[in-house]
């Protein structure tokens, strides 16, 4: 008997899912519309992007465009026709991206093509006094013990993932929530037992999430693994462009890269050593197309399964890779992390701010703990955290 759970659509009202796609899709639009002049051509694409995606079916991309075949395979094929809250949710959110980007002229010659629309608000974040705050934070690490820095570390990249530009559009107040509550699952000993200090680990993957107050903790973890010789080498991946408003892609690299190295005190020696680690190779960033792909990594190309196969680890940041990762499903939260990434083809992490429905490898305490305390908000209010390891 199959037990597989159904994977999560967004056809009911009153779901985060459902508010996505009907509520958080058109505030997107008027966003992109708000950051860059964009011409009358644009903005009549904008609208029957905006018409489309809320009272229309799923269209096909144009006969000319460059990734249209890749789409087919991808399931315009199969989706084609139908509401956009009828499929999975997974698939529609991205899909959304990706046509939000060809209303835009991302992709066509002229003007905008390769013009970031979300790119207006990740550098203002990137040039905020929060970022200025945390950076000088990085001078205190120096005074903490060897595990107290690996922690704050770790914890700055898992909890620098609630800085998501596209999940503050939702929040009730505009804004992300404060505190750092326990984890409600927690390998990180799993995780350090991973990348000792000695021998140092071969291969790191780090699959990034969002840019600019998530990209730059991902990236000084990078650096502090690096110097510390748990880790000899890291791929950082991040996403080919520009997708879920703020995810990184390589130009939000260069640009922390830039914050950091023009930035006082220990943070432009973080900066330092990742631009040192960048030319002679031991740090290499990669931006596959899959990494936009509307699919769970289960169904990713052999040259993905033979980079993660060949890393020590590979850790996974953030919502969406998450849902990724273990499928896109309606999972008991108590279903084993382990059991359900037992695919993967190495040694896997998951750091993760919750923000959306799904779950796993919670224990039953937990679950009935959280539920009593917030009904069924602490899977989307992105308050909670984890950090999930499956050797
Ligand atoms: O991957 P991230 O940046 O942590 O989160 C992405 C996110 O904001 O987008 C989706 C809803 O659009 C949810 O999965 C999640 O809330």
């Amino acid at each position: 008997m199959d037990v597989t759970p159904p994977v999560i659509l967004g056809d009911e009202p009153g779901t985060f899912p459902y508010s996505v796609l009907t509520e958080r899709h058109p505030a997107i639009i008027d966003q992109v519309r708000a950051a860059l002049p964009y011409g009358p051509d644009r903005q009549a694409a904008l609208d029957a992007l905006l018409h489309d995606c809320t009272k229309g079916v799923i269209e096909p991309l144009p006969a000319d465009a460059h990734d249209r075949d890749r789409w087919r395979e991808w399931g315009t094929d199969t989706y084609a026709g139908r509401p956009w809250t009828d499929v999975p949710w997974l698939w529609s959110e991205s899909y959304f991206y990706r046509r939000l980007l060809g209303a835009v002229g991302y992709f066509t010659p002229g003007t905008w093509q390769g013009v970031d629309p979300f790119r207006p608000a990740k550098l203002a974040e990137l040039d905020s006094p929060e970022t200025d705050e945390e950076l000088s934070a990085l001078d205190g690490l120096a005074a903490l013990s060897p595990d107290e820095r690996d922690r704050a570390l770790l914890h700055g990249s898992l909890w620098g993932n609630r800085a998501d530009l596209g999940f503050r559009l939702s929040a009730a107040d505009g804004t992300a929530a404060s505190g750092t509550p326990p984890l409600v699952a927690d390998d990180s000993a799993a995780l350090w037992s991973l990348l000792p200090p000695a021998p140092a680990a071969p291969l790191l993957c780090l699959i990034a999430d969002n840019a600019g107050r998530e990209l730059i903790p991902d990236l000084l973890l990078i650096a502090h693994l690096l110097g510390q010789g748990r880790v000899e080498r890291a791929v950082l991946h991040v996403k080919p462009h520009p997708y879920f408003v703020s995810d990184a892609t390589p130009a939000d690299v260069l640009d922390a890269l830039r914050r950091l190295r023009t930035a006082p005190g220990a943070a432009r020696s973080y900066g330092d050593t990742l631009w040192a680690a960048l030319t002679d190779g031991r740090l290499a960033v990669r931006a596959h197309p899959f990494s936009c792909a509307p699919l769970p990594y289960e169904r990713m190309p052999g040259d993905l399964r033979e980079e993660w196969a060949r890393a020590t680890l590979t850790i996974l940041k953030g919502d969406l890779n998450y849902r990724r990762l273990v499928g896109d499903r309606k999972w008991p939260p108590t279903t084993g992390f382990a059991d359900v990434t037992d695919w993967f083809p190495g040694p896997v992490a998951a750091l993760r701010t919750l923000k959306s429905e799904v779950i796993t490898g919670l224990d039953a305490g937990t679950e009935t703990a959280l539920t009593a305390a917030e009904g069924q908000r602490w899977r989307t209010s992105g308050s909670h955290a984890l950090i999930q390891v499956r050797r």
